[in-house]
């Protein structure tokens, strides 16, 4: 674990010393668009136009941020369209690697040992941490972004011409709503079991704990009546969700210490889960080994022996309940 100065690599922990023991997460630098008509978006100056063959993700399987591009790559049938490399779950002093085996494809694109490597390739002296997801431009060899929320837009909309131009998870009439979800949903529970296993103190902790639980209450009650977040068809705000709830059970209960209940508890958001990993393709986007080693084998300052739990052992594959709210809707019915 570290991050670059100056483009120099420098192994270190996150420092919570100057926030009273909160994690504080930084802001992605890199915020660039791909767009169809390779125009730059406002405010920015570099223009990147969408084309097939032509830009790559550099994820990791394990992080929840990198999950959401691979779910959006996959139901909008981007594969062929956007190239992957997926770096090793092991996060250790050299950050991110591209070590290869047991689901790893190592740097497909230059056959690079690091991820900071491609950092540097972008900005020799590029200064901050080196995060996934990344995606890259392979014809001007640079990161166009590095910040999720943003990449899965532009999967969304900008490569309809080579994709299923007939999913849309973030329909028009529905923005407002969605945007006001994530702006919840991100501090308190995203990003909140986070400050709760990074806290460093037992204050930062308890006030993370807190949040995370009192949102979990409040979608519970949200789902009691309605499908999905925001109804009946499934929206950006619950493919965020998913990747949060779906480490929830073997990660964050035990390793970021969120345990007053688990999802298997909650009734709405376990069948919720289920739900939205059966939707065809989610499946193969999740991989609990990369997750869970990932987790309990990187960090060394909650976990230092490394080891990693057995359990618990959770079936997304059981029968759920959600048919009782009407049928999940086909991309061609809400086309
Ligand atoms: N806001 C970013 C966050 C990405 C992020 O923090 N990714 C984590 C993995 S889950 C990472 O690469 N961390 C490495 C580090 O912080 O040094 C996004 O959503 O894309």
């Amino acid at each position: 674990m570290g991050l670059l100065v100056e483009g120099k690599w420098q192994d270190r922990w996150y420092d919570t010393g100057k926030s009273g023991g909160r994690f504080e997460r930084a802001q992605s630098q890199w915020r660039d668009w791909i767009t169809v008509d390779g125009a730059p978006a406002q405010g920015r100056e570099r223009g990147f136009r969408a084309e097939p063959g032509r830009y790559h993700l550099y994820v990791s399987l394990a992080c929840p941020w990198a999950h959401r591009t691979l779910i959006f790559r996959t139901l909008k049938k981007l594969e062929d369209a956007i190239s992957v490399s997926v770096v090793h779950y092991h996060m250790g002093e050299n950050g991110w690697t591209f070590q290869t085996g047991d689901g790893a494809t190592g740097d497909t694109l230059y056959g690079l040992d690091f991820l900071h490597r491609i950092y540097t390739r972008a900005d020799p002296f590029y200064s901050g941490r080196v995060t996934v997801p990344v995606l890259w431009d392979k014809t001007r060899q640079t990161i166009v972004n590095n910040e999720s929320s943003e990449i899965i837009r532009m999967l969304n909309s900008e490569f309809d011409e080579w994709g299923d131009a007939g999913v849309d998870f973030y329909p028009e009439p529905l923005r407002t709503e969605i945007d006001v979800l994530n702006d919840e949903i991100y501090p308190a529970l995203n990003n909140g079991v986070y400050r709760a296993g990074f806290a460093t103190t037992q204050d930062a902790y308890e006030e993370a704990f807190g949040e995370v639980f009192a949102m979990l209450d409040k979608l519970e009650e949200r789902l009691s009546s309605q499908r999905y977040l925001t109804g009946q068809r499934i929206t950006e705000a619950d493919w965020r969700l998913f990747t949060t709830l779906v480490r929830f059970d073997p990660v964050y209960v035990g390793h970021f210490k969120c345990n007053r209940q688990r999802i298997a508890d909650y009734r709405n958001l376990s069948n919720y889960v289920r739900d939205l990993y059966q939707v065809p393709g989610v499946a193969g986007t999740v991989d609990m080994r990369h997750i869970k080693w990932h987790y309990y084998g990187s960090h060394k300052t909650i976990n230092p022996s490394g080891i990693v739990p057995l359990g618990p052992d959770v079936d997304h594959t059981a029968a759920h309940d959600r048919d009782r709210f009407g049928p999940r809707p086909t991309s061609r019915e809400r086309a």
